[in-house]
């Protein structure tokens, strides 16, 4: 594996306190290596949006260790936290899509967060990766005059245009068609090969484990299998 970016031990995690806690998490270990497609399957409950939520900082992590970009998540304090979020980029479900604004300044909005810039460079680089996504007729659409599948590519879009470290996606090909779906796991396979960029994403859609170089299945809050996926492009085992 490449150097890990992520790095989880014997992480625990417990909704709720006293009587009425809940462990939705056990004793989970996992290293994800930077510039890898991770994949999290499992049914419904078995802890998958918890654990996303845990290394991408959206959660605090109480029991166990979350190294995160070199940074020890059990215990950060806020601001850590969100100088580390600046790094990640977030696709979920429901997408958050701004219905005043167009795609085009949706996705502008992925890098206003990180403070000024030159808005015309963040036009062309939003413009850019809305090309990719197959939605250079629809720069200036609102939300509302796009399809759940176009407003999911914005999202996406909105994600990546940072220039993420790492991007946590939860089901982001659900709303999508084939083609487009798998249009946008490649484009996270690319940015994997030519900038390093780590992805670690929750689905169901069997189509996109083809892409995937490592599978990780959850059930009942463990980690039940842990497999290279058929895109895996190092040896399984080294020669002797
Ligand atoms: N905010 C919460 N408060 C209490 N329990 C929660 C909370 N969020 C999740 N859980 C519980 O933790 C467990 C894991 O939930 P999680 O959402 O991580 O599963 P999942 O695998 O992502 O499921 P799905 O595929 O349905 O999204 C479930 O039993 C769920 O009910």
């Amino acid at each position: 594996m490449t150097e890990p970016v992520i790095t989880v031990r014997h992480l625990d995690h417990f909704f709720g306190e006293g009587e009425a806690s809940k462990q939705a998490l056990f004793d989970v270990n996992l290293a994800v290596g930077r510039g890898s497609l991770t994949i999290l399957m499992g049914p419904s409950g078995s802890g998958k949006t918890t654990l996303l939520t845990l290394m991408g900082c959206l959660r605090e992590v109480g029991s166990g260790s979350v190294m995160l970009l070199e940074h020890e998540l059990c215990g950060a304090d806020e601001a850590l936290r969100v100088d580390l979020r600046r790094r990640l980029g977030f696709v979920f479900q429901a997408h958050n899509l701004h219905d005043s604004l167009t795609a085009r300044q949706n996705v502008m909005m992925g890098l206003q967060v990180h403070g000024r810039g030159d808005p015309a460079r963040h036009a062309r680089a939003a413009d850019h990766l809305l090309g990719l996504l197959g939605l250079g007729e629809r720069l200036h659409y609102l939300p509302g005059n796009l399809s759940g599948g176009q407003k999911q590519r914005v999202a996406i879009a909105r994600a990546l245009v940072s220039n993420p470290n790492i991007i946590f996606a939860d089901e982001p090909t659900a709303a999508l068609d084939k083609v487009s779906g798998m249009a946008a796991v490649q484009l996270f396979k690319e940015l994997g090969r030519t900038r390093g960029t780590t992805t670690v994403m929750v689905t169901h859609d069997p189509r996109i484990l083809d892409l995937a170089d490592r599978i990780v299945t959850l059930e009942d809050g463990r980690i039940v299998r842990d497999h290279p996926g058929p895109a895996r492009n190092e040896p399984l085992a080294a020669p002797v």
